[in-house]
């Protein structure tokens, strides 16, 4: 969707892939990735070693029984969560050797987040909410308004910039959020739930909006879902079990996908 198209407010020396790497058309890339929780006699191992990779220009769905990783797997990708062994290449940057500090600020130039519960500031505006990354980034604060409110009407929430999350529906609310994920143009966006807390129509408006914005041949988009109404919206179907990919569903095997719906 052109209208989503929208300039970044990081430089391009913290979006771009170091040099000697080129963009290739795996977006995300996990080799042997697990991860532990606990320690000694309480140690978990949630991911068993992951081995995927995720194309730009597609919608990506994580799915799975609650509890065989997938918050955790997206937050390895995301890196909001360091992986305990294994290798995790995202936009052409081996995240998994960055320090702390280079991992946060990629995450913050390159990673758009959306959750289930919306998780907006109750006393901001709509068109504050979505400013946030722009504010983080240092735009100034009426610059970055103006440029969420942009970015709303985008979403189609033009004429509720103003309005304050109570005063929005569940579905505006998310869209809010959908704006506020992109409004400092990442080229990953990742969704956790999306749809959970929505009825059906808005759920499809939600995931349409979504896939508009994912059908970039520089982006990727991955949703992790519980929501077996929302299958339809993928170009690709991880299916997840016991910390381990059980199945990559591509192509017209996404229109036969079943399992995983709970
Ligand atoms: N910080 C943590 N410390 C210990 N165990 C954790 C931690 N985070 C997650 N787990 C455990 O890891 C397992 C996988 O959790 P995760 O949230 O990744 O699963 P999920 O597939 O996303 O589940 P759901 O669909 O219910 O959200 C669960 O058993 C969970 O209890």
């Amino acid at each position: 969707m052109d209208a989503l198209r929208i300039n970044s407010a990081f430089p391009e020396s913290d979006r771009r892939s170091p040099v000697g790497v080129e963009p290739t058309a795996v977006a995300i890339r996990c080799e042997g990735v697990t991860k532990d929780f606990g320690q000694g006699e309480t140690r978990v191992q949630v991911l068993q070693g992951i081995n995927v990779e995720v194309p730009y220009g597609e919608m990506t769905l994580l799915v799975g029984p609650s509890g065989c990783g997938k918050t955790t797997l997206i937050s390895i990708i995301a890196g909001l969560l360091d992986a305990t062994q294994g290798r995790v290449t995202v936009l052409g940057s081996e995240i998994s050797a960055f320090s702390g500090g280079k991992k946060t600020k990629f995450r913050l130039a390159n990673v758009g987040f959306v959750f289930q519960q919306y998780n907006l500031l109750p006393a901001l505006t709509a068109a504050e909410n979505a400013a946030v990354p722009l504010i983080i980034a240092g735009i100034n604060r009426r610059e970055a308004v103006d440029r969420a409110g942009e970015m709303l009407e985008k979403v189609g929430l033009g004429n509720k910039r103003k309005s304050l999350p109570s005063q929005l529906s569940g579905g505006q609310q998310q869209r809010v959020a959908i704006a506020r994920a992109l409004v400092h143009g990442p080229r990953l966006l990742v969704c956790d739930e999306p749809t959970a807390a929505l009825d059906a129509k808005s759920g499809q408006t939600v995931m349409q909006l979504l896939r508009e914005s994912a059908c970039r041949p520089d982006r990727a988009v991955i949703v992790v879902t519980h929501d077996n109404r929302i299958y339809h919206f993928g170009d690709r179907i991880i299916s997840m079990s016991d910390g381990r990919v059980e199945s990559v569903h591509t192509g017209e095997q996404v229109k036969h996908f079943t399992h995983g719906g709970e």
